[in-house]
């Protein structure tokens, strides 16, 4: 019997109610319809949420402002390999372009993205944090006598946006992705893809629900499962090159995963015999 996809597992919202499936939810929250007007509610009462959030490390946090730390961390030392892996020594030699969406004030950006490429655009839609984010990224920035700056400021929500074809190196999506639908999520992924560029990747970091799916009715978003990432992954056409756990966040959280995902499949690595097999005696063919 083929095993029921994890899209298919039961999940709960923020009141412990449980829904049979994540379809269920998905039907009741935004119906069935792509121009049902429960879709639009969802989209803005989820941004309405954000609109209403003091705009701050502190309110983008969710009043975890002190996961800060550890989060840039761990996000620092899985860019740092990735970006080796991928771009090696002739990635120093580069033009390296992010997009940090759902960038909130700039957080990443201002901490991470902006040390390591020259350009970083940003992507929010409640106007009041990207406002933010411009004032405190209005200077350029110089690592090692190379100029890094934030470039285009995007207000509108993933759901409709459409990179650039061949801008970007990296295609930052932290904290945000819960706010898309699964048929948005998906179309997002598919249409993003075009805006990396050759060697380019998604980093997507998330919280993780430990089955199925978690309704957030507050601010209209979900934590999904790691299966349920895979499965949408797998429907996105994407291929999982790297994942990281992060480390050191306070219990009482959801656990974080670091994705790093590709249009190309990872290179098969061609296994030679191992030496006892090598040196047996077998037939001349
Ligand atoms: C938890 S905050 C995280 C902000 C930022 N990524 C960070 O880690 O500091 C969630 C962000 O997602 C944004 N958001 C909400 N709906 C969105 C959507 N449909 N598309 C993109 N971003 C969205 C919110 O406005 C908010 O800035």
């Amino acid at each position: 019997m083929a095993s029921p996809s994890a899209m298919e597992a039961a999940g709960t919202d923020s009141d412990g109610r449980e829904f049979k499936s994540s379809q269920e939810m998905w039907r009741e929250q935004v119906g069935d319809d792509v121009d049902d007007p429960k879709k639009t509610q969802w989209y803005r009462e989820g941004v309405a949420y954000w609109e209403g959030v003091e705009a701050s490390v502190d309110g983008v946090l969710g009043g975890f402002g002190q996961v800060n730390d550890a989060d840039i961390k761990g996000s620092e030392t899985f860019l740092n390999i990735l970006l080796h892996e991928r771009f090696g020594d002739a990635g120093r030699n580069q033009h390296l372009v992010a997009i940090d969406c759902g960038s909130g004030i700039g957080r990443i950006t201002k901490t991470l993205l902006i040390r390591y490429f020259n350009e970083v655009d940003l992507l929010e839609p409640a106007s009041h944090f990207l406002d933010a984010a411009r004032e405190s990224l209005s200077q350029e920035h110089f690592v090692a006598s190379d100029m890094h700056k934030a470039t285009n400021f995007y207000c509108i929500p993933l759901q409709e946006f459409t990179p650039d074809a061949g801008r970007y190196n990296v295609i930052w999506v932290q904290w945000c992705i819960g706010h898309l639908t699964d048929d948005d999520f998906i179309s997002f992924f598919k249409r993003a893809k075009v805006g990396l560029k050759r060697g380019g990747f998604f980093i997507l970091k998330e919280n993780i629900a430990r089955n199925g799916f978690v309704l957030d009715k507050e601010d209209r978003s979900i934590t999904r499962s790691d299966l349920y990432f895979k499965d949408l992954f797998r429907q996105c056409g994407l291929h999982l090159y790297k994942m990281k756990d992060q480390k050191g966040l306070p219990e009482e959280l959801f656990a974080v995963k670091m994705y790093a995902l590709t249009t190309e499949a990872p290179k098969k690595v061609h296994k030679t015999r191992s030496k006892v097999q090598a040196n047996r005696p077998a037939i001349i063919k």
